[in-house]
């Protein structure tokens, strides 16, 4: 058994922390092998005993860590488990989860399971030795944070895990006790339970049972309603985990998925809106490995189970329509990504520079001057023959603005026509536009660039070779260099001329988009420039402060074929 849990709360810095201490580390039989770990670490002799090892977990409340020291070691969940060939539970699921909570993981397999969506087609375990040695690889040199475990089909593995841990502890330990899968499939028999209660449970800083698995733990005590899971609870509390969380996904007749978590203290129900999916394939593995990422991180056990919950939640939500496999039980995304590509059959084309050959930029005074709505104007300006737009929209309302982008995106990806949004990388985000455009003094590029990924086209005014080497630097796609002519969009504007814009295109590793004064009269003096970089003209007066934005797009467009410069 784990000593009792001994909570206190102790003043550093003026700052009040929880310390925990000690973890499951004092179990019976653990070494004295501390090591520095990125979680803030006090070694707490209690009772004369060198052995235990604790840690300042955050406080609920905006907590902070103890020094700088403390923060340079990136999180590290170690998952111990069964791997699923179909990827939706299993060593595959803690993967993806530990990754979307933003923690590293590293795996021992303890077994291959031939999974897909219908059920368990077969499994061969791993040999306990090669358990071992994988362990000892893993534990040895990684600087772990936090075991989780999962499938453990033999007596053996578990009797190997526990042995090791006692040689290499770890801040926590998190055991999710699979045993049967939602298949129906025995992924470890009823040979393993005694071992599992002697041995494993008293090491636990929590289990994640679900009904059967707690069921199967208590002697097959029947368990049906929210009430039967706060018994289960505390009776496994008994068994020696520091705490219990009750899963209640199968809980029959719930509208609300109802999960119970007894800490010896008190009982927490946590309860969210039952998703209509059958994609939940996985949902156990992949709570348990966010608790242990949130705890790896450093949060205390009740936060991390919120927000490993909310975490599940959201990614059941974010995939409930998505198609995979054919049988009843499918596997959801972790990392949000697999809905928009699947349903959005007018896919983001890779950035082609040529795209900057007539760059139609809206203006909201302007729309409002000729009384048009935003999509119009982008509408007609893609008939007239633009070849990107950027929306520009200074006075709108943010939930107006994302409305207007969605609806101009759908008409811009029908047209195979990038979207780009000025200034607004939450907006661009929000609606999945295809870029940004900033200024020198918006959002970096470089951060622009994290928050957007990879693929995303991003846009950087420049007036100085100076600047348009650190766009390039900061990973943009494009510069838009001006303004070339004084213009009354933009208010105390520097004019760089023809002469400026030459000297950036000459520098510039980016291809250049001229803008700032442009129109049907000055365009191709323009492209006349004939510096290979500068791709088109970027336009917001000559097509939107008219009356007819497709006929004057249509004429800039002829005069820019007739300079025969940029154009695909
Ligand atoms: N349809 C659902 N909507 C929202 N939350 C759900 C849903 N199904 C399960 N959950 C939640 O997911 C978590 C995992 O619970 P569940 O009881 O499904 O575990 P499990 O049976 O071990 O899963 P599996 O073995 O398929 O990996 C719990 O927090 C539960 O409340
Ligand atoms: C390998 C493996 N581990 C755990 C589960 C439980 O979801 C499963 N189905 N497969
Ligand atoms: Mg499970």
């Amino acid at each position: 058994m784990a000593s009792a849990t001994f909570l206190s709360t102790l003043s550093l810095a003026n700052k009040n922390y929880l310390l925990l201490t000690p973890t499951h580390a004092c179990a019976k039989g653990y070494t004295n092998n501390f090591r520095v770990s990125n979680l803030p670490s006090i070694v707490v002799r209690k009772e004369g005993s060198v052995r235990s090892q604790g840690f300042v977990a955050m406080q609920e409340k905006g907590g902070s860590t103890l020094s700088d020291d403390s923060r340079t070691k990136t999180p590290h969940v170690l998952t111990v488990a069964g791997s699923d060939s179909g990827a939706g539970a299993g060593i595959q699921a803690d993967l993806k989860a530990c990754a979307a909570r933003g923690v590293y993981c590293s795996t021992v397999i303890t077994a291959l399971t031939a999974q897909n969506t219908i059920g368990v087609q077969g499994a061969s375990n791993v040999p306990e030795d090669f358990v071992a040695q994988q362990l000892k690889s893993v534990l040895s040199d990684m600087q772990v944070d936090v075991v989780k475990t999962g499938m453990l089909p033999s007596v053996g593995i578990v009797k190997t895990l526990c042995r090791t841990l006692r040689e290499y502890p770890v801040h926590a330990l998190v055991v999710d006790p699979v045993m049967v899968s939602t298949s129906g499939d025995v992924l470890a028999g009823p040979s393993i339970l005694s071992t599992f209660r002697e041995e494993l449970l008293p090491m636990a800083d929590i289990i994640t049972p679900n009904l059967k698995e707690a069921s199967a733990l208590l002697n097959g005590m029947q368990l049906e309603t929210v009430d039967d899971m706060r018994s289960a609870a505390r009776l496994l509390h008994n068994m020696g985990p520091k705490n219990v969380l009750v899963k209640g996904g199968d809980l029959p007749d719930s509208l609300d998925a109802v999960d119970i978590l007894y800490n010896g203290h008190n009982f927490y129900e946590l309860r969210s809106p039952r998703i209509r999916t059958r994609n939940t394939h996985g949902t156990g593995c992949s709570l348990a490995s966010s608790i242990a990422a949130e705890v790896a991180k450093g949060y205390p056990m009740l936060s991390a189970v919120k927000v490993a919950k909310r975490f599940v939640e959201t990614a059941l939500d974010y995939s409930k329509e998505i198609v995979i496999g054919n049988g009843p039980q499918g596997p959801f995304d972790h990392l949000l990504r697999l809905k928009s590509h699947s349903q959005d059959c007018h896919r983001q084309q890779p950035f082609d520079p040529s795209d900057l050959f007539l760059y139609a930029v809206t203006d909201s005074r302007m729309n409002k001057r000729w009384g048009r709505s935003i999509v119009d104007a982008v509408k007609a300006a893609i008939d007239g023959g633009a070849t990107i737009i950027q929306l520009r929209e200074k006075d709108a309302e943010t939930k107006d603005f994302l409305e207007s982008a969605k609806a101009c995106l759908r008409i811009c990806r029908l047209h195979g026509v990038p979207l780009l949004i000025n200034d607004r990388v939450d907006v661009a985000i929000a609606c999945d536009a295809d870029g940004v455009h900033v200024g020198q003094s918006d959002m970096p590029a470089c951060v622009a660039r994290t928050l957007l990924g990879p693929e995303k086209i991003i846009g950087v005014s420049c007036k100085t070779p100076e600047q348009a080497e650190q766009a390039w630097v900061d990973g943009a796609d494009y510069i838009g260099c001006g303004g070339v002519y004084p213009t009354n969009t933009k208010e105390n504007n520097i004019t760089v001329g023809l002469n400026g814009l030459k000297t950036v295109c000459m520098a510039s590793k980016l291809p250049v988009v001229a803008i700032g004064g442009i129109g049907v009269s000055n365009a191709r003096a323009v492209m006349e420039i004939r510096t290979p970089n500068l791709k088109g003209v970027a336009v917001v007066s000559a097509l939107f402060d008219r009356e007819c934005v497709q006929t004057e797009t249509r004429k800039l467009h002829e005069v820019l074929l007739g300079s025969n410069i940029g154009s695909t």
